[in-house]
């Protein structure tokens, strides 16, 4: 492909990302890899270079743009060098206009910037939420050794704070290895590892993931537990919770169940396991504002409003998985944003609402003091950005 056809293509794309992003529709990579199969004559260095600029776009913008061109020209101003992709050529984009629209460049929306202002992350932990995302893995003890697996992964260097985590290098295909199809390795971010492993689960215990959808947590659990005593796995969202029993048994993990829930009556379907849980998990649907690394078209996504819904339904869960948790049990909050909204202040609403609850210490090892839990982010702990607090029912 010319360069000016490769710039029309990562235009189009971005017109469809950010029409998606408007309407709650599929993320980038989706809209990305089903762009590249209506394109089947785009080699995968032409890919390489559209997934490039689609993503600079994306970084650099942090008001949703108006268009995928918008978008292109604010990265054109970034990088003169881009301006002669804008060929005119049959299959490239038209030549640029001086009066035409650019989309503003900058971090993050204004609103959130302040959000995040508010939460005390100042502009570089902003910007670090940008930043490219390392490939950490998690070595599934069930069935594999860390430092065995490591000898045979070129590059592969232990994560300190981790017992089972690895980083690798970034093109590392970690799921085309045999080990990842043996079930020895999980992909999981450190930051998810380790919010998992702070939740301080034990051989026998009974556990409720209330929150599972895929699976990623439920696994670390029941590597954590020796395979011993009982995960129920909950979530609402059916083709996830699909995924969580191939990936369990590939993982060797006999000791967790999925249970379907409807939404809004996920305390009546709940109502056999009350007061009867060791541990519940709720790895609450958030902002996903400290996942950006991975997906910063979500920025695109976000609102007031949004934000204000989503917190309220952690604040239900956090309700619902209270009636779970036996007296002396433990309640653990887990999100992936950075906001006290979410986070810390949600971890305080919800001891204000309980009478009694105490707060359990979340161990040393990763992250900052945030309230009552911990807060990590990819700037201080080079992790996705969680906040997990621990409460115990009294
Ligand atoms: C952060 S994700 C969970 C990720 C998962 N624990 C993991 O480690 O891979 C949040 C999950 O909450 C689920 N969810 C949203 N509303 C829910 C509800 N009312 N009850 C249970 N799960 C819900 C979503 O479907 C989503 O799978």
């Amino acid at each position: 492909m010319t360069p000016g056809a490769r710039m029309q293509t990562a235009i189009e794309l971005l017109d469809r990302i950010i029409a998606a992003a408007r309407d709650q529709g599929a993320a980038a990579d989706t809209l990305i890899a089903r762009g590249f199969a209506e394109r089947r004559y785009a080699g995968s260095k032409d890919r390489r270079a559209i997934r490039e600029l689609v993503y600079d776009a994306i970084r650099l913008c942090g008001e949703r743009p108006a268009t995928g061109r918008a978008a292109m020209l604010a990265l054109v101003r970034a990088r003169p060098d881009l301006a002669a992709a804008f060929d005119g050529s049959p299959y490239g984009p038209a030549a640029i206009d001086s009066a035409e629209p650019v989309a503003t460049a900058g971090p993050l929306p204004g609103w959130l910037a302040k959000a995040f202002a508010r939460s005390g992350l100042d502009a570089a932990e902003q910007a670090a939420l940008l930043d490219r995302a390392p490939l950490d893995i998690r070595v599934n003890r069930l069935k594999a050794d860390r430092d065995a697996l490591a000898a045979d992964l070129p590059g592969a260097e232990p994560i300190a704070f981790l017992p089972d985590g690895l980083r690798l290098a970034a093109d590392t295909p970690a799921e085309r290895l045999p080990a990842f199809s043996e079930g020895r390795i999980e992909v999981q971010d450190a930051g998810s590892q380790w919010v998992a492993l702070a939740a301080g689960v034990a051989p026998g215990m009974q556990v409720v993931d209330l929150c599972a959808g895929g699976g990623g947590k439920t696994l670390a659990l029941a590597a954590a537990m020796a395979n011993r005593g009982s995960i129920l796995a909950c979530d609402i969202d059916r083709g996830r919770l699909q995924r969580l029993m191939p990936r369990a048994e590939r993982a060797g993990v006999t000791i967790a169940e999925t249970l379907l829930l409807n939404p809004g009556r996920e305390a009546e379907m709940l109502a056999p396991h009350a007061g009867r849980a060791d541990l519940v998990l709720v790895d609450a649907p958030c902002s996903g504002t400290g996942t950006w690394r991975r997906n910063p078209e979500a920025r695109w996504r976000l609102s007031p409003d949004r934000l204000a819904r989503v917190a309220g339904v952690q604040a239900a869960l956090l309700d619902v998985a209270a009636e779970l948790v036996r007296p002396g049990g433990t309640l653990v909050h887990i999100v992936c944003s950075l906001l006290d909204e979410e986070g810390a202040g949600q971890a305080q609403a919800f001891l204000d609402r309980h009478p009694g609850w105490t707060v359990a210490a979340v161990p040393p090892g990763a992250g900052s003091p945030r309230g009552v839990g911990v807060r990590l982010t990819p700037r201080q702990d080079s992790t996705d950005g969680f906040f997990v607090a621990k409460m115990v029912r009294p």
